[in-house]
């Protein structure tokens, strides 16, 4: 868990490092030869081979005192060789900075609200730059929390304009992660790959049931005995996007819709949670259809 000002934080700033590659030995040798050359401490490090897609996931925490400007460049200079050779796609972030995030919303505020009070207590390493809303119920909370709040209103006519408002919003705030918190608009394909690994959806079922609108009715017809959330990156498939993170509740013949909504609030927003928390961490690493989480 991320927590400001933690006495126990790294007196030296850190780096985490995550790749994928094609699989094959000697990967794991290769990048911690490199941190040791430059005499790096790895504080944690997590792989992962994927037999479905053939490729190699790893994500390495590393620790460089005694390096000019804290070892960024020198780690990537020391890493050329090993890219080149390994073929790797791969990222580096300072450990715990926080990542400049748009918030899109509709009516509901309970996923809203997590996340900024998570981000205010420390709990989140985020910088929520933006709320949009296509609705404008939610901009006193916005307000309330010193947050830009900005009113999108969306309809089959105007989806287009709506979008290129929401691109030219996060482009201008630098934003880096857009979280749809029960956002009830669907994105079209193209906003969907210009974002793609970079919109995580909270979905209020337990995926892949009761996809797409209204997911407690569904389930109260059904009569389960579990309701449940997803978080998931957001794909032009509405729903069936690689899943992040999942959470389910045990309900019973006694609840009615009302209190399957109510109930599934909390589940929602500790998920939602998991994943952005997952993500900004840089613990979520795409594999074709799939997610590894380094947890
Ligand atoms: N491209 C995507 N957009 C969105 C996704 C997604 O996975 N891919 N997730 C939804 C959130 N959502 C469920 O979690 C959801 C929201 C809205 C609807 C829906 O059918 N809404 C309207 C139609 C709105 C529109 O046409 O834009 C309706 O009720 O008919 C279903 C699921 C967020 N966006």
């Amino acid at each position: 868990m991320h927590l400001a000002n933690d006495p126990a934080a790294p007196a030296t700033p850190e780096w985490v490092l995550t790749l994928s590659c094609p699989d094959r030995p000697g990967i794991v040798h290769a990048v911690s030869g490199v941190i040791a050359g430059l005499g790096g401490n790895i504080t944690e490090s997590q792989q992962f081979g994927s037999p479905v897609t053939g490729r190699f996931y790893m994500r390495v925490q590393v620790a460089l005192p005694g390096t000019p400007d804290d070892g960024a460049d020198a780690l990537r200079d020391a890493l050329a060789r090993v890219v080149a050779e390994f073929d790797l796609t791969w990222d580096l972030d300072r450990v715990g900075r926080a990542v400049p995030t748009v918030i899109m919303v509709s009516k509901e505020a309970h996923c809203l609200n997590d996340l900024l009070f998570r981000q205010r207590a420390g709990d989140l390493p985020l910088d929520v730059v933006a709320v949009v809303g296509n609705h404008p119920d939610l901009a006193g909370l916005a307000t309330f929390y010193g947050v830009p709040f900005h009113h999108v209103p969306v309809t089959r006519d105007t989806k287009p304009e709506a979008e290129a408002e929401l691109l030219r919003i996060v482009e201008s705030t630098g934003a880096e992660l857009v979280v749809l918190a029960r956002y009830m608009q669907i994105l079209s394909d193209e906003l969907c790959v210009r974002l793609a690994g970079h919109v995580i959806n909270i979905h209020h079922s337990f995926l892949p049931s009761f996809k797409g609108a209204r997911p407690y009715h569904q389930a109260f017809e059904r009569g389960v005995k579990l309701i449940g959330a997803t978080s998931h990156y957001v794909t032009g498939d509405l729903d069936e996007g690689p899943i992040i993170e999942q959470e389910v509740e045990r309900v019973d013949h006694t609840r009615n819709p009302a209190e399957l909504v109510a109930l599934g609030q909390d589940v929602e927003r500790r998920t939602l949670a998991r994943a952005v928390r997952w993500h900004a961490e840089h613990r979520v690493l795409l594999d074709g259809l799939r997610t590894v989480v380094f947890r």
